[in-house]
């Protein structure tokens, strides 16, 4: 049976005239690694916050382990969050950085903190504050494999960070996850990149869950047509379109069904294709219109 390490029910938060977080019903799977996808400012870190009781729902609820993380160090003791803009003290270096880690984190692994540091390059003289942005994600990285904390979370890990030192990451995220299976939530907008990592994903658009399933499952789920724009529309009559995208004479669109002989039969000249999880992703929350230099370009959603 799927056992549940984080539940969530109808979870809210309000700010002053927005609505970051909307009446949010979800539960993320044990020892698995979900992707936390969505536009900028979608919900993901008000989610990622909420959950590791560094905010307060307006309403709702939040089940760790069955347990309020706001009512419980324990809970929050068994989670580490690293967030894309984490501050240090003035006088950190690396040193008290991951002193200060393996005071916080019970299940800290220094032999991964110092292979990491060593694979990152990361300078162990300058205070932290002196640290670019990409050795700044690199220390953040450090920080959340050598926790092993049994939920960890990483926001937007990677900024900053040259390709070689991506790599590096997706690599050492594996291998530690292979020995040491936890619980991992990634939020990332490089979705065509890291979505070897993932196993299953979570969708949010403007503050609300439009899809939670295993990866492979939503990879199947929808495809994409391309053509002549009267001969799109024609197709998907009838059909669940997801975003349609039309430049001139012609379109795209993203069908929200899986792809079946008859669609190809159905297809005539128009060209039918999987389509990507960070595609697919992107269907959600695109705007109704774009102009496009007077031409006519269109596009719209529907429910999935
Ligand atoms: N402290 C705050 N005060 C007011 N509004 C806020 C505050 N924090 C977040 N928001 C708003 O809540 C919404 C969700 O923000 P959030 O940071 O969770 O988005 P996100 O999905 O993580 O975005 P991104 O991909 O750009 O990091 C946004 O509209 C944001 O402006």
């Amino acid at each position: 049976m799927t056992q549940i390490a984080i539940e969530t029910h109808g979870l809210t938060r309000r700010y002053r005239g927005a609505t970051a977080l909307d009446d949010v019903t979800v539960q993320v799977h044990a020892n698995t690694i979900t992707g936390l996808l969505g536009r900028n400012g979608a919900g993901k870190t008000t989610l990622m916050s909420l959950i590791t009781a560094q905010d307060r729902p307006s309403s709702g609820s939040v089940k760790v382990g069955g347990h309020d993380p706001f009512e419980r160090a324990e809970t929050i003791e068994q989670m580490c969050f690293v967030r894309d803009n984490q501050r240090y003290p003035d006088d950190y270096t690396l040193k008290l950085a991951t002193r200060a880690a393996r005071f916080s984190f019970p299940n800290w692994n220094q032999e991964v903190a110092d292979r990491l540091i060593d694979a990152f390059r990361i300078p162990s003289k300058p205070i932290i504050k002196k640290y670019s942005r990409g050795q700044m994600s690199a220390l953040g990285i450090v920080l959340g494999l050598a926790s092993r904390a049994p939920i960890t979370f990483f926001d937007e890990p990677y900024l900053g960070l040259d390709a070689t030192a991506r790599a590096i990451f997706y690599d050492e995220l594996l291998r530690d996850y292979a020995e040491r299976p936890r619980t991992v939530v990634l939020s990332t907008h490089l979705i065509d990149e890291m979505d070897r990592l993932l196993e299953r994903v979570i969708v949010i658009d403007q503050g609300r869950i439009v899809r939670h399933e295993d990866v492979d499952a939503m990879r199947g789920s929808a495809f994409q047509v391309a053509g002549k724009a009267s001969e799109v529309d024609g197709f998907l009559s009838g059909l669940p379109v997801l975003s349609r995208r039309r430049v001139g004479g012609l379109a795209t669109a993203v069908v929200n069904t899986p792809m079946t002989a008859q669609h190809r039969a159905e297809a005539g000249g128009l060209e039918l294709a999987p389509v990507s999880l960070q595609d697919l992703v992107a269907a959600y929350g695109l705007g109704d219109t774009v102009a496009d230099d007077g031409a006519d370009t269109h596009m719209e959603r529907s429910a999935a």
